[in-house]
């Protein structure tokens, strides 16, 4: 391949002869060139090739390593990978996307030609031969690729995790439960219970066998995880079947010491039930010989295991409707904090619920059936366990909210002086800071050692009362064994319920503080979620919202007044009353602090009015759907925001735009001169915005808002001076950003004008001061009137 600059000169106006043509010829690179620049920009564009292929490298090693993976899915429809090497893979997908993610900013357009723009053909043709452009996207399509395969490895190894720590648990069950019918055979003759046993293991052994297979998707595929949990239901049904349980074989233990070995099959309450149910068919056999201590146990376990199996079901659509939610607009960062927390806790909520409080109630109820009277006696100090177990939680859960608060106020303080660094030293104000980040942190200290107290003071309480309650217990039972009141199997079945009730107790007190928080997060995150429905599409289907069907974008403020909820005693605006018909342009006009960017945020539905309304083709803004109306309002800030990527992505943002839409809108704008003449014209890498003036920055905003055609479009005129060519032409861009090339009629417009210019055009001008109107009328009508509205034009000019 062979190309020569067509552009380049081979000699000077003058005659003066200059280099030859550079040219790119097969893998030969002829570059002769006297400038400086010229040189420079085939630089750039080499230095460019350079590191894509450094990136191209690595990127192609990556997926190297990384195929195995999706190969053997395709083949096997699983892989075999142990979890270092997952780790490792993640490990260094992660580091890829590292290095490129910080340096591909150097894949931009070299700032140099943005001044000398001349060499700007030489610097393309470079890039064009060397298919910098056509690499770079294969680059980000083979980044997208790792992405998913990066995503896919995180998920296997969860999966993984958690089927393993599931099995673990049925397997310690399967086992605890074996064994004790094992343990069970020499009191019991009957062979059947053996063979039940056996029959259980071979079941059990002949479903893992079917079943497990290597690490499944479950939570896309949550079906086939249910056979686990029916497993586990059966083996609770067989736990809560058994009628009496563990401490009775305990006291039938405690009974043949006390009596003769030959008696225990008469005398043990366990084995005259076991007699009887050597009349039993063998599952009711097992059923009855499970211990209750077991099946207590068995079932809060189980419920746990539950509980964290619906917790999985749960999560994604949860997670999904709070980034639904954000993605309505709601309060995104709260949701998705407090999201965090409850999906951080809710396992542990689910736990203690069901396993904490299961044992605790349980055990409760069978010390109860033991002996009621021992039941009453030591009932009074489990009340006060709880009691403490109860305050000590409050006063985590103060501590807890305190930490928070003060941890939020000292990250506040961290990034405000950290981000106003340059400020602070200019203003020798290193000290103050340092001495407000200092008095944060004691802040915090003083609470963790409220905490550290409260907790001392916990564990002491927790601990006497558990030994007082055991010792209670023990006395008082001990004396009415002596005296043969209860028996001693039955004192020791008590003191083994007692000792549960106990240790449920003491987990309870654990979980609670930790319960309480995901509580709190979890029901400001429903509300929220609730909110953000009463915002959206429910309401439209109940009827609440409605969508206009004929819509002109009149909007009228009806004798508004308003203040900001931070300050309700100050009302920015007072009975203001403008009439914005459809089709016009209005110019708010005013002093500093007059209200008019309250205005704008009324219009777009962030605040409610104290009274008066806001109307938009005479229904109050209320009452419309908030996603329809959004997408009929157009709002250019003074600071416009942009995204990472060229001039035409950001454009055409949010929408499904051609080219050629794109370059109408630009045109329309008055910004596809300036556009034109970007080293890289529409495919310019603007990053975020910084590299454009104030003026282009405004005209590409006005090209993004009239893509979308809205029938209303607001605009807040940036306050920094612009240059008077500039801020003709941004005049310009608003005059033609007026007419709907679609709709074929006009936009209703919204100014907040600084500048003269942009006042002429408007129909109608609102002047606002201190919150109120003082003025309206045309151009011609307020300068005539020499009222408010001239004093300002005169001071301005
Ligand atoms: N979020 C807020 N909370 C409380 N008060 C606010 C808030 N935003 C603005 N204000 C107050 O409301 C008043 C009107 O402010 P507004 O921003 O509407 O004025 P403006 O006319 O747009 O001013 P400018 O031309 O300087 O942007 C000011 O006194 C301001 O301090």
């Amino acid at each position: 391949m062979t190309f020569s600059m067509e552009d380049s000169q081979n000699e000077l106006e003058d005659g003066t002869p200059v280099a030859p043509a550079p040219k790119l010829s097969g893998d030969h690179i002829v570059l002769m060139t006297s400038s400086g620049d010229e040189a420079l920009a085939y630089s750039y564009a080499f230095a460019q090739s350079v590191k894509l292929a450094v990136f191209e490298t690595i990127v192609d090693a990556s997926i190297e390593k990384a195929k195995p993976i999706p190969e053997a899915l395709a083949q096997y429809g699983t892989f075999d990978m142990d979890e270092k090497l997952v780790k490792m893979q993640m490990g260094e997908i992660f580091v890829t996307k590292c290095s490129l993610t910080l340096q591909t900013d150097m894949l931009g357009t070299p700032e140099i030609l943005w001044e000398h723009d001349r060499f700007d053909a030489q610097y393309e043709a470079c890039r064009k031969y060397l298919e910098v452009g056509k690499r770079v996207e294969i680059l980000d399509q083979r980044l997208a690729v790792l992405n998913d395969l990066y995503s896919f490895l995180q998920t296997q190894l969860e999966v993984k995790h958690s089927n393993k720590l599931e099995w673990i648990v049925i397997v310690l069950i399967v086992i605890e439960i074996l064994l004790d019918l094992f343990h069970m055979s020499p009191f019991y003759t009957q062979r059947s219970v053996a063979v039940c046993a056996l029959l259980l293991v071979a079941g059990g052994t002949t479903a893992f066998a079917k079943e497990f297979k290597p690490p499944k998707l479950w939570l896309r595929r949550g079906g086939k995880r249910l056979w686990r949990v029916a497993l586990m239901t059966l083996l609770v049904l067989v736990a809560w079947r058994a009628p009496r349980a563990g401490p009775l074989l305990f006291a039938g233990g405690a009974g043949v010491v006390r009596s003769r070995p030959g008696q225990l099959l008469r005398s043990a309450p366990a084995s005259r039930h076991l007699r009887q149910s050597r009349k039993a068919r063998p599952m009711q056999q097992i059923w009855q010989i499970l211990p209750l201590r077991e099946r207590c146990w068995l079932l809060a376990g189980v419920c746990a295991l539950l509980g964290a199996s619906s917790l999985q079901l749960l999560a994604p659509p949860l997670l999904s409707r709070a980034l639904m939610a954000a993605e309505k607009g709601t309060k995104v960062a709260q949701v998705h904090l407090l999201a965090l927390v409850v999906f951080a806790s809710l396992d542990d909520v689910l736990n203690f619920l069901l396993r904490s409080g299961a044992v605790t109630l349980f055990g409760y109820l069978a010390m109860l059936r033991c002996c009621w009277q021992l039941t009453l006696v030591t009932t009074l100090v489990i009340a006060l366990l709880l009691l403490a177990t109860r305050c000590y939680a409050e006063v985590r859960r103060a501590t807890t909210a305190e930490t928070q608060d003060a941890v939020a106020e000292l990250s506040r303080v961290a990034e405000e002086s950290l981000s106003g660094i340059s400020t602070v030293r200019a203003l020798g104000a290193e000290e103050t800071h340092g001495r407000l980040f200092h008095e944060q942190n004691l802040r915090i200290l003083e609470v963790q050692k409220r905490n550290s107290y409260a907790l001392g003071a916990f564990c002491f309480g927790n601990a006497s009362l558990s030994g007082l309650c055991r010792a209670l217990g023990l006395a008082c039972g001990g004396s009415w064994a002596l005296s043969q009141k209860i028996s001693a199997e039955l004192l020791t079945q008590f003191l083994f319920y007692l000792d549960m009730v106990l240790r449920g107790a003491m987990d309870l007190g654990e979980d609670w503080p930790a319960t309480m928080e995901a509580v709190g997060a979890g029901s400001t995150v429903l509300e929220t979620l609730a909110h953000s429905e009463a915002d959206g599409e429910s309401d439209v289907e109940k009827g609440r919202f409605r969508a206009l069907a004929h819509f002109t974008g009149e909007v009228t403020f009806d004798r508004v007044t308003f203040a900001y909820p931070m300050r309700p005693s100050r009302q920015v605006l007072q009975d203001v009353t403008i009439h914005c018909r459809s089709g016009e342009m209005t110019a708010l006009v005013g002093t500093s602090g007059s209200g008019k960017s309250s205005l704008i945020n009324l219009i777009q539905g962030f605040y409610s009015v104290q009274k008066g309304e806001v109307l938009v083709d005479g229904v109050p803004l209320e009452d419309l759907d908030p996603a329809w109306f959004r997408d009929q309002l157009g709002i250019v800030g003074q600071e416009p925001h942009f995204f990472r990527g060229t001039v035409g992505q950001n454009i055409a943002w949010g929408t499904e735009a051609t080219k050629e839409e794109v370059i109408e809108a630009a045109k329309i704008s008055q910004a596809h001169d300036f556009i034109q003449r970007l080293p890289g014209g529409y495919e310019t890498q603007i990053g975020d915005g910084k590299l454009l003036s104030g003026g282009q920055r405004q005209r590409l905003a006005i090209a993004r808002a009239i893509l979308r055609d809205p029938p209303i479009l607001v605009l807040d005129e940036p306050t920094s001076a612009l240059d008077p060519s500039t801020s003709r032409l941004v005049s310009l861009a608003l005059r033609e950003a007026q007419w709907s090339r679609k709709r074929r009629q006009r936009r209703t417009l919204l100014v907040i004008a600084h500048r003269l210019s942009t006042v002429k055009d408007a129909e109608q001008i609102v002047v606002l001061d201190k919150g109120r109107v003082v003025e309206r009328g045309t151009h011609e009508e307020l300068m005539a009137r020499e009222g408010p509205f001239w004093r300002m034009v005169t001071e301005l000019s």
